[in-house]
C-alpha cells in the first residue's frame, strides 16, 4: 500500500479514540503535543490514561461504544481488542471522517508512524504497516541520531532564516540560507554555545550588506 505522508494541523478538532488499553495510550501520547480535543470511549482505561483524564488532557466517556460517540469527530481511532466493536466503529464513521484501525482490518484511512519530536523538528518512520516492530526499532535509532539539542538547533535556524528573508533577496539570500547549514552551527548548540551561533550569524549578515 502506498500511503501519502503528511503533517496535519488538528488543533481544536475533535479526536475520538474507541478503546482504553495499551494501544489507546500510545495513540493518546502521540496526540498530546497537539491542541486537539481528545475523547476516549471505553468502559475501562489504563492507569496512565486515568492520569491524563485527571490532568485535563483527555475526556473519558466511561461506557461501551455507540455510533453517536463519533459525532463531529475529525479523526477516529478504533483501538479496542474486539474486532466486532472495531467493525461497528468503521460502520458508524462517515466518509469524511478519517479512520485508523489498530487491527489494520477493513477500512483504514490512515496509519500512525513512529514519531521522534525535538521541538519543531519532527522525524517520522513507517513500514506502511509491514513491520511495526521494525518501525519502533528505527525510532530508537533516530532518537540516538537526533538528540535533544535539535530542538534548539532548529529554533535557531528558524529565527536566523526569518532575519535573512527580511534583509536579503536573490543570490545573497540563497547563499546565506545555505551557509546556515554549516555543521559548525549544530556543534556550537550541542556544546551549549548558542551565543557563538548568534555572533557568527551577525558576521555573515554584515559581510553581505
Ligand atoms: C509505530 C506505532 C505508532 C503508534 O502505535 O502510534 C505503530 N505501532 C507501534 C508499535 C507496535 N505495534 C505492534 C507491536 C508488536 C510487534 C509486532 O507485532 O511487530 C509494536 C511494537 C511495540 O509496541 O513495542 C503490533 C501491531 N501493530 C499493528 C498491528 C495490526 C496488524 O498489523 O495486523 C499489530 C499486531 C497486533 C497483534 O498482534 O494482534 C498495526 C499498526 N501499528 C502501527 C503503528 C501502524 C503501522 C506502523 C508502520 O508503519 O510500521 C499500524 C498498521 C496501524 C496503526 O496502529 O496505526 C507504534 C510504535 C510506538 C512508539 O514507540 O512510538
Ligand atoms: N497498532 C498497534 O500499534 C497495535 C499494537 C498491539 C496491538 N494492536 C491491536 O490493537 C488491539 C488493542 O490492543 P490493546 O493492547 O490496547 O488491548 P487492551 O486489551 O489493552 O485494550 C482493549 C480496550 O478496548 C476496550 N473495549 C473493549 N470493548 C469495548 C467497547 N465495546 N467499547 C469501547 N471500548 C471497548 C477495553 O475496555 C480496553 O480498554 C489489539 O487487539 C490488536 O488488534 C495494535
Amino acid at each position: 500500500m502506498n500511503y501519502f505522508p503528511l503533517l496535519m494541523n488538528i488543533d481544536f478538532k475533535k479526536v475520538v479514540i474507541v478503546g482504553g488499553g495499551h494501544v489507546a495510550r500510545q495513540k493518546v501520547e502521540a496526540l498530546l503535543p497537539t491542541k486537539a480535543q481528545l475523547i476516549v470511549v471505553s468502559p475501562k482505561i489504563t492507569e496512565t490514561l486515568q492520569r491524563y483524564v485527571h490532568e485535563g488532557f483527555v475526556t473519558w466517556r466511561n461506557k461501551e461504544f455507540e455510533p453517536a460517540d463519533l459525532d463531529d469527530a475529525s479523526l477516529i481511532f478504533a483501538v479496542t481488542d474486539d474486532e466486532e466493536v472495531n467493525n461497528a466503529v468503521e460502520e458508524a464513521a462517515q466518509h469524511w471522517q478519517l479512520l485508523s484501525r489498530a487491527d489494520a482490518k477493513g477500512r483504514v484511512d490512515f496509519i500512525n508512524p513512529a514519531v521522534v519530536r525535538r521541538g519543531e523538528f519532527v522525524v517520522t518512520v513507517s513500514t506502511s504497516g509491514a513491520s511495526p516492530g521494525l518501525t519502533r526499532k528505527m525510532k530508537a535509532e533516530l532518537e540516538e541520531q537526533f538528540g535533544e539539542p535539535y530542538a534548539e538547533y532548529v529554533f535557531f535556524l528558524k529565527q536566523a532564516r526569518k532575519q535573512i528573508l527580511r534583509l536579503f533577496s536573490g543570490e545573497k539570500k540563497k547563499q546565506l540560507l545555505a551557509d546556515l547549514l554549516e555543521p559548525q552551527v549544530l556543534q556550537w548548540i550541542e556544546q551549549g554555545e548558542k551565543e557563538k551561533c548568534n555572533a557568527w550569524l551577525q558576521q555573515k549578515i554584515g559581510e553581505q550588506q
